[in-house]
């Protein structure tokens, strides 16, 4: 059964802006989704269909198997939302925004663990209107849990949350996917996706441009290896190059670098190097995430890659 499911979704605002383009989208139950992007790539529309605030030029879209449009109603009792820029009701305190979701939804949730879990047991009877922006984020946070949701749809849920308040909510959504409940959430932070995301989507100016697991995606990209060693003295005929899978080397000053076309070829590289001079410190890393989502949204990727297949 799919959590969520779009079909040549498309939507347009007035002639120039094409905000969401042709967007076939499967994010599967139980998996937590990334859904990253630059600015303006099309997230926030895409979340405002799915929970029917915005509708489609084109294209239909579908919720725990259940209609947007028509099923409105049963999709929002059964999925806990965190809308960008969460706002609250100023004089309303956190534990009677927390009241009114549990009522609303006919839920049975104790507001006092919900605010112990988010991090505001503390203040939970202060008036919202005088919380930080972390806060609000963390109450609204606190009301998608309400009812527990089969899905929780989360624009930007770090936004405005320091390190500590992001690291609580991971935790939280991954405590939420342990049983069982499907995520989704958007994010411009690559470090929060690859931490905790099943499979990622990258959105780049309206089109989903690439799907899969991390993992899947560095390997579509094939883009090596590297690894870095500070060596005593770059020895003379060292040859790296000649290794076989070594695809680049460049040395700078006592610092050699070569890229690999698969991580087992670093250990050959190091063993050539350490026979030859001293090494005095090696620096191996996978490719970030960073580095991937720059190629797949800077247009790299025609240039360098064939286009990895779409597998939503
Ligand atoms: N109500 C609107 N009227 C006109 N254009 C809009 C409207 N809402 C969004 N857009 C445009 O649609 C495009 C996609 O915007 P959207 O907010 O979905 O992007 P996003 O990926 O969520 O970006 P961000 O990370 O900045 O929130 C942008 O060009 C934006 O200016």
């Amino acid at each position: 059964m799919a959590a969520i499911q779009t079909t040549g979704l498309t939507k347009r605002y007035g002639e120039s802006v094409l905000a969401v383009d042709d967007l076939d989208l499967t994010v599967e139950n139980g998996e937590v989704f990334g859904f990253l992007g630059p600015n303006g790539a099309g997230k926030s529309t895409t979340i405002n269909m799915l929970l029917d605030f915005v509708r489609p030029t084109h294209g239909t879209a579908s919720v725990l198997e259940l209609d947007v449009q028509a099923d409105t109603d049963e999709i929002r009792h059964r999925i806990g939302v965190l809308p960008e820029g969460a706002s609250v009701y100023d004089r309303l305190t956190a534990r009677e925004h927390l009241q009114w979701v549990i009522d609303t939804k006919g839920a049975d949730d104790d507001p006092d663990a919900l605010l112990e879990r988010v991090g505001l047991a503390g203040d939970g009877d202060r008036a919202a209107g005088g919380y930080s922006k972390g806060m609000t984020q963390r109450l609204g946070f606190g009301m998608a849990l309400v009812g527990d949701p089969d899905l929780l749809i989360l624009d930007e849920p770090s936004s405005g949350l320091d390190p500590t308040g992001m690291q609580e909510m991971r935790e939280i959504i991954t405590e939420e996917a342990d049983r069982g409940t499907s995520v989704f959430f958007s994010s411009h932070i690559l470090g929060e996706v690859e931490a905790i995301c099943d499979r990622i989507g990258i959105m780049n100016e309206g089109r989903l441009v690439a799907t899969g697991t991390p993992d899947d995606l560095q390997g579509e990209l094939d883009l090596g290896a590297p690894i870095t060693l500070e060596v005593e003295a770059v020895p003379d005929g060292l040859e790296l190059e000649r290794l076989e899978g070594v695809r680049s080397v460049s040395v700078d000053g006592t610092t050699i670098t070569a890229t690999c076309a698969d991580p087992a070829v670093k250990v050959d590289v190091v063993e050539r190097v350490a026979s030859a001079t001293a090494v005095r410190d090696i620096v191996s890393e996978d490719v970030s995430l960073e580095q991937l989502f720059n190629t797949y949204t800077n247009g790299e990727r025609e240039e360098t890659v064939p286009a990895p297949e779409v597998t939503a």
